[in-house]
């Protein structure tokens, strides 16, 4: 249901917009509705004035001659569906799909279910008024520029939602025909058929039925190939929606999961390798959110489409094997976050400043010259008390630092330890580390924390009060500052001093740990600078620059225990 019709591209200081018109005489006063979000629009109204958007305007930041208003256009979808108490489809799918798809969603409920992975146990309908209640809630106020429906299980519903949608016209319409679960429940009987056909799917930008559900909107044809496949996309067409897709996700003995596109021009056959697992649970809800996703960030319907069969794809691949509830049909994980925290694996704990006690750098030319693996230091120098682990290997191959890491990961949860990554964000993410650690030239920690996310470690090194209230800004976890001592595993690099580390302790909010040229016979004199937030020494030459890690890190153990840092 397109709410305006493309006029042509005007070129404005450089900036393409696009320029629409509204199609709707009884859009009037409601033109901030009528927004693309891939190019900012332009609503040339019927006496021919023309109107300045909310995306425009933020185009125009500075000097704009259309509009002052700098607010920035975030996609919107709004799904109009039932809850699912097991939160593997309707509702929850679409807003778990949405988020994971990075728009913002807007949701308005059409019915209650009690269901898991067995079934659906009951459903309450929401009353019609209340459905249309909500509708107008969202979208008098919102920019909404999708509308995504679902569940909508009884023939008002259906009316009212088409009857506000013609007040409130959006950018475009997708409609999922949900009538039944896969696991054979009903949720929208045979009575709303002909409401479907004859109001709502003309007004469909997209629709995308199941083959149980194209068959009750074709008269029970049997559906049972890819070509029959195809034969129902072309006669769903004729009901008026711009596009269908026929998802065969439940096409019998097929190896691949095959949907079907026609948009009245061409068919496509979209096939994508068919995962085996028992979670499928909300396939078909989280595809129509995913598109509904796509089409509100700007794109086109056919690379919409493509995305959102790519990503459930991903999603059910990555979640094959989680086990949540005891039914046929478990529900998949779409932030791809579920996975990975195996039996042996102890959960990460938050972060510790005392962890900082004794910190010890990996470093792979040493190991190399000493002939150790990077697996072989880091559990010698936890079994000599080392209490936090950083890898630090600058000329590493990358597939063979993650093997590594991923190694030490196992080892550092087994002893409680945590294992921090110096400078790649990537392998910390990949493997699942528990943080990393930046210096002032790699990654800021403010990016690093929007992709590690709330509960990774962050260090960062500092050598002024001001790099350290950067970091604090930024959100890092702890500083390490030096070097403290001339170094020969950095050139160049210029040494704080016993004094610069203090000044930088005393500045910092942040936990600190010291670093550069310390060991076994100068850390006593570090630690006894004797400010509250020093927390300890991190160490990379006096623990691997020798023949026994375990010995050199349990005698500088032993010396910072004497130094009863920590306490103060
Ligand atoms: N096992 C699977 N592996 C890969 N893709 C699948 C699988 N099952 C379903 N899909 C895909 O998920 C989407 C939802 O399809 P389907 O399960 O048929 O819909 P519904 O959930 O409405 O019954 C389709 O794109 C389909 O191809
Ligand atoms: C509330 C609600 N909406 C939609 C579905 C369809 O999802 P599926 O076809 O994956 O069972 C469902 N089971 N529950
Ligand atoms: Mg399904």
């Amino acid at each position: 249901m397109a709410s305006a019709t493309f006029l042509s591209t005007l070129s404005l200081a450089n900036k393409n917009y696009l320029l629409l018109t509204p199609t709707h005489s009884y859009a009037k006063g409601y033109t901030s509705n009528f927004r693309v979000s891939n190019l900012p629009s332009i609503v040339v109204r019927k006496e021919g004035s023309v109107r300045s958007q909310g995306f425009v305007a933020m185009q125009e930041k500075g000097g704009s001659t259309l509009s002052d208003d700098s607010r920035t256009k975030t996609p919107h979808v709004l799904t109009v569906a039932g809850s699912d108490s097991g939160a593997g489809a309707g509702i929850q799918a679409d807003l778990k799909a949405c988020a994971a798809r990075r728009v913002y969603c807007s949701t308005v409920i059409t019915a209650l279910t009690a269901q898991n992975t067995v079934g659906v146990q009951g459903v309450s309908n929401v009353p019609e008024d209340f459905v249309a209640e909500q509708l107008k809630s969202v979208l008098s106020d919102m920019q909404v520029d999708v509308v995504k429906t679902g569940m909508l299980p009884s023939v008002g519903i259906v009316k009212t939602l088409c009857k506000t949608l013609r007040e409130f016209p959006v950018h475009a319409l997708v409609v999922d025909p949900v009538m039944v679960s896969t696991s054979g429940d009903v949720l929208a009987g045979p009575s709303i058929l002909s409401t479907f056909r004859e109001e709502l799917l003309p007004m469909a930008d997209i629709i995308t039925p199941n083959l149980k559900e194209a068959s009750a909107l074709l008269n029970g044809m049997q559906l049972e190939t890819v070509d029959d496949m195809r034969s129902a996309a072309r006669l769903l067409h004729n009901m008026g929606p711009k596009n269908v897709l026929v998802k065969g996700g439940d096409l019998p003995a097929s190896s691949d999961a095959v949907d079907i596109l026609y948009n009245g021009h061409n068919l496509y056959e979209l096939r994508s390798s068919r995962i085996r697992t028992r979670n499928t649970h909300g396939t078909g809800c989280s595809l129509a959110s995913s598109i509904a996703a796509e089409v509100a960030k700007g794109y086109p319907m056919l690379s919409a489409v493509k995305v959102a069969k790519r990503f459930v794809e991903t999603a059910l691949d990555y979640s094959k094997e989680i086990v949540i509830g005891n039914g046929p049909q478990g529900p998949f994980d779409h932030l791809l976050r579920l996975k990975g925290h195996s039996q042996d694996c102890h959960r990460q704990q938050p972060f510790d400043p005392s962890d900082l006690f004794l910190y010890a750098v990996t470093d792979s030319r040493m190991n190399k010259r000493w002939g150790r693996s990077i697996v072989d230091a880091v559990k010698a120098a936890i079994d000599g008390g080392a209490t936090i682990i950083q890898l630090r290997e600058k000329e590493a191959e990358t597939k063979d630092f993650l093997e590594s890491a991923k190694a030490c990961l196992r080892i550092c949860r087994l002893h409680g330890v945590p294992l921090l990554i110096n400078d790649r964000v990537d392998v910390a993410i990949a493997c699942d580390a528990d943080g990393v650690h930046v210096g002032q030239s790699d990654m800021p920690a403010r990016v690093a924390r929007t992709l590690l996310g709330p509960e990774k470690i962050i260090g960062v090194s500092c050598k002024t009060p001001e790099q350290a209230e950067q970091a604090w800004v930024d959100g890092a976890d702890y500083i390490g500052c030096g070097g403290v001592y001339p170094t020969n595993t950095k050139e160049n690099n210029i040494t704080v001093g016993l004094n610069g580390l203090k000044t930088v302790c005393m500045a910092s909010k942040l936990p600190v740990v010291a670093i550069g040229g310390i060991g076994v016979s100068n850390a006593r004199a570090v630690m006894e600078i004797r400010t509250s937030n020093l927390k300890g020494v991190a160490v990379v030459s006096a623990l691997f620059d020798r023949e026994c890690v375990q010995t050199e890190t349990r005698k500088l153990h032993e010396v910072l225990l004497g130094s009863n840092i920590g306490s103060t």
